[in-house]
């Protein structure tokens, strides 16, 4: 544990009757940082969230928070706010005592919770809805109502469990900045679950993977993305050819990966010997096009042109190698303007040899 550590996790499972949901769960989180839990659906994300507010107890090893053992504390007793997905507003108090509420719960005397509460209206653009109903608000008015009444009692942390999944997607880009932004102004360490890789990637400082109740990995987003720490990870990103084969020599004395589409160089074998099973991937952004087998290139792959889908100023060209593997490379419309691109035409594929991520087989 270092100095900068507010939460660990050690060794913590969780079962629910016979059915492990978490399975030894070994992080750490730090002081002032936006963590993002992310994995697709039933992966244990929520359940070790639901942990760390003391919503459900682990079945074995201990949650730290500043050093102490939690797994006996009370949720009214640890100071981790939490904002749902529902938001599970108080319907039956107006916008200014649900963001008192918390609040007058631990005594604050009403001219104080009065003044912090109009503070944070006011840091959250809804001063001016201060005395209306919960249903009398949008989407995205509520959801500042739901951040304001967590942060009134400015605790060192806050736990958010999909809270933008319920909003439009212009919306819920705006909530992100605006997200961001406050947990940068406050230094409140923000914990938060999504299966959205866009929310994550564009917020967190790091971001913790899981699948099937385990960590498949923790790192910064760009870390993540170019050097995914495993084949479950590049999958599920998806914004990477996978190539899977044995690690040999090469003729130059280089390494190279053995696949049955061909034999294709890289650089980044640290720590790994010739004949180890292993993973390459290679980002759909740096892979590259050519209309003839360019010449000099170490990296070459035929495949027929299978589809092209446009986002905004960027294309993405979907083609298919021998055995029917996909392959995907994405580019500016300015680089693919000269290619004859077309479905069911043969291409060519390449890539540097440093752009090849090896991944070892476990
Ligand atoms: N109270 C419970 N009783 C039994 N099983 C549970 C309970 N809570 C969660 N589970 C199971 O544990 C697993 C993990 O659930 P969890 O809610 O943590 O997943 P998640 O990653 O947050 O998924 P989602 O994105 O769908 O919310 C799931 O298979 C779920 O069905």
């Amino acid at each position: 544990m270092t100095p900068d550590t507010l939460v660990s996790f050690e060794g913590v499972v969780k079962r629910f009757g016979g059915f492990v949901a978490v399975q030894r769960l070994d992080f750490e989180i730090r002081k002032g940082e936006f963590l993002a839990i992310m994995g697709s659906s039933g992966c244990g994300k929520t359940t070790t969230l639901r942990m760390l507010a003391g919503l459900e107890a682990p079945s074995e090893g201990v949650i730290r928070l500043s050093g102490q053992p939690v797994n006996d504390l009370p949720t009214w007793r640890r100071d981790t706010p939490m904002v749902w997905q529902s938001l599970a507003l108080f319907p039956f108090l107006n916008v200014r005592e649900n963001v008192e509420f918390a609040l007058k719960m631990r005594g604050t005397p009403k001219a104080e919770r009065r003044r912090r509460a109009e503070q944070w209206l006011e840091r959250m653009h809804i001063g001016e809805f201060a005395e209306r109903n919960i249903s009398q608000l949008s989407g995205g008015q509520r959801q500042r109502v739901a951040l304001a009444r967590s942060l009134v009692v400015e605790p060192e942390i806050l736990l958010l469990d999909e809270p933008l999944s319920a909003l439009d997607a212009a919306l819920k880009v705006r909530m992100q900045s605006v997200l961001k932004n406050l947990q940068r102004e406050t230094g409140i360490t923000f914990v938060y679950v999504t299966h959205s890789q866009s929310e994550a990637f564009s917020m967190a400082d790091r971001v913790v993977i899981m699948s099937r109740g385990k960590i498949e990995q923790i790192g910064t987003p760009q870390d993540i993305y170019r050097r995914p720490g495993t084949r479950f990870v590049a999958e599920f990103l998806g914004s990477s050819n996978i190539f899977q084969g044995t690690l040999a020599r090469d003729a130059q004395g280089g390494s190279a990966l053995e696949t049955p589409l061909g034999s294709f160089a890289t650089e980044n074998i640290t720590g790994l010997e010739a004949g180890a099973q292993a993973t390459m991937t290679v980002l759909d952004t740096k892979t590259h096009l050519a209309a003839e087998r360019p010449a000099g290139e170490r990296n070459v792959l035929a495949a027929r042109m299978i589809g092209e889908e446009f986002v905004g100023s960027v294309a993405t060209i979907y083609l298919e190698a021998a055995g029917g593997q996909e392959i995907r490379v994405q580019k500016g419309h300015d680089q693919l303007a000269a290619l004859p691109l077309e479905i069911g035409r043969e291409l060519f594929v390449h890539w540097n040899p440093a752009d090849a991520h090896i991944i070892a087989e476990a």
